[in-house]
């Protein structure tokens, strides 16, 4: 289940990622959905069809990597399933990850299905950004390990629909602890700042 590697081609991981692409659209499009009873019972009856389809495929094991450390390239593929940034989890907003120098960015617009105060993001969700940007921060110090803690201070609103950067970087390495700093620009102006602690460790028993 928590596999390493994965022997998926090129094409599959295409397909893969578009069906979280129209499943992201759905959940975007059913949190604003304003159509008749018989159109949502139309489409409900078609969802049905659609889980019926998938069932007999639905294996303990997942056909991409879980973690794959060795990432080359989509850096959101060193966990194509996270439920904030996997490009295969319909869950996760398309946040792009890309490192810039000494620190590493994600760049994301987030949709109604994301919304916590009127028309801003959910305060759960920025959490969730920085968590993933962070722990992701430090595994490219080659040590990883769990979130000891995770401080977050909101200066100001995070707006829906708007280019949200989220930055990341190393404060400190000492021992088997990583401080990893964090802030989200909107328009150049720091929305939300952050620090968390990572205690290096083993993430999965193989
Ligand atoms: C595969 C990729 C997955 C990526 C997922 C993204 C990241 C995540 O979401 S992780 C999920 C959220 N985090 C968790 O669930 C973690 C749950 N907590 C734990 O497992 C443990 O408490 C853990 C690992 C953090 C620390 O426990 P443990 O390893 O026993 O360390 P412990 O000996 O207590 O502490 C180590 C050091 O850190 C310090 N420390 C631990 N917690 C804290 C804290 N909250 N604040 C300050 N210091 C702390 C300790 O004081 C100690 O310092 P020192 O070495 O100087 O004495």
């Amino acid at each position: 289940m928590h596999n390493t590697n994965s022997d998926a081609s090129d094409e599959h991981r295409q397909v893969l990622k578009k069906l979280s692409g129209h499943l992201r659209n759905i959940i975007e499009q059913s949190i604003v959905l304003n159509a008749p009873d018989k159109v949502i019972t139309d489409i409900n009856k078609q969802l049905a069809t659609i889980e019926t389809i998938m069932q007999p495929y639905v294996t303990d094991k997942r056909a991409l990597e879980y973690y794959n450390p060795n990432v080359r390239g989509d850096l959101n593929d060193i966990q194509p399933y996270s439920a904030v940034s996997g490009h295969y989890n319909a869950l996760a907003a398309p946040i792009k990850f890309e490192q810039q120098q000494d620190k590493l960015i994600g760049r994301v617009k987030y949709g109604r299905a994301y919304e916590g105060p009127p028309n801003c993001v959910h305060g759960a969700i920025i959490a969730g950004v920085y968590d993933q940007l962070m722990a992701i921060a430090g595994m490219a110090t080659g040590k990883a390990g769990p979130t000891a803690y995770l401080n977050i201070d909101y200066h100001k609103p995070t707006p829906l629909f708007e280019a949200l950067e989220f930055q990341a970087w190393i404060s400190l390495e000492r021992d088997n602890k990583i401080i990893v700093k964090g802030q989200c620009l909107v328009q150049g102006e720091v929305v939300t700042s952050s620090e968390a602690l990572f205690i290096v460790k083993a993430l999965l028993n193989k």
